[in-house]
């Protein structure tokens, strides 16, 4: 695990959006694309925006696939789409094709979305393992990540897919990767910021023994590639170093 902290959400943003382009570039020499999951939330907007203004001229931006790696279960148009905010702060922005662009469908019904987009990921990859090459997360003060909430049944989801969820504090369905999905791919990185969630990073890094039903954030170990966290000092406050 590779933990990196910094002092301002500014300076984070900017080595992100680095790290993301050094990634992006080496995918698109090795294999002529990258496969880009986002991340939903809020902590990502300023993330996407710079990357489509500052950085837009660092990478193909025409050998980018963008994929969700989760989503909220309203319709595409709804302000909590996950979908929505990428699409207005990186996807319009960068004028990306729209056959680049994985939405997960709202318009089904939550188990009905995620084994179309199981099909839809399964068919991008020609059949062969469903490997991205960066997978960016968030995390909430929960210790959810992606739609893992503590103590739910897509936990306990050993398959490489997507997944439905119901999620009883907020009484509402996700679809999300299950974590063996995320862990199969090249490179994972957390971007979480903020005091708020300065709790939930001490324990899913620090706590001696795994819980992972209470911080499923600690399912997400890479089988191959490495997970980098990108902190801000609040969020970093409770960590023992
Ligand atoms: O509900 C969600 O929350 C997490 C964390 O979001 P944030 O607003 O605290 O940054 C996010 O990673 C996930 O994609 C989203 O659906």
């Amino acid at each position: 695990m590779n933990l990196l902290i910094y002092k301002t959400q500014p300076e984070l943003l900017e080595d992100l959006a680095e790290y993301i382009i050094k990634i992006a570039n080496k995918a698109i020499d090795e294999q002529d694309c990258f496969n880009f999951v986002l991340t939903g939330g809020n902590s990502p907007k300023a993330l996407y925006e710079m990357l489509a203004t500052t950085y837009k001229d660092k990478i193909d931006w025409t050998k980018v696939y963008f994929f969700f790696g989760d989503e909220r279960n309203v319709m595409p148009s709804h302000e909590s789409y996950n979908g929505l905010m990428a699409k207005k702060a990186i996807l319009d922005p960068l004028n990306i094709a729209e056959d680049h662009i994985f939405y997960i469908d709202t318009t089904l019904a939550p188990e009905k979305a995620a084994i179309e987009y199981t099909k839809a990921i399964t068919k991008h990859f020609g059949g062969a393992d469903l490997v991205f090459d960066l997978i960016l997360l968030g995390m909430g003060d929960d210790a959810h990540t992606a739609s893992l909430f503590p103590g739910t049944t897509i936990l306990n989801n050993k398959n490489v897919e997507l997944d439905s969820v119901f999620v009883e504090k907020l009484s509402t369905w996700r679809i999300s990767f299950t974590a063996p999905l995320i862990n199969k791919a090249k490179n994972v990185a957390f971007l979480v910021f903020g005091e708020s969630k300065a709790q939930a990073v001490k324990q899913v890094i620090e706590s001696p023994k795994k819980n992972t039903q209470l911080y499923p954030a600690q399912l997400i170990n890479p089988i191959d590639g490495g997970v980098t966290w990108f902190l801000d000092d609040a969020a970093a406050s409770l960590l023992d170093n």
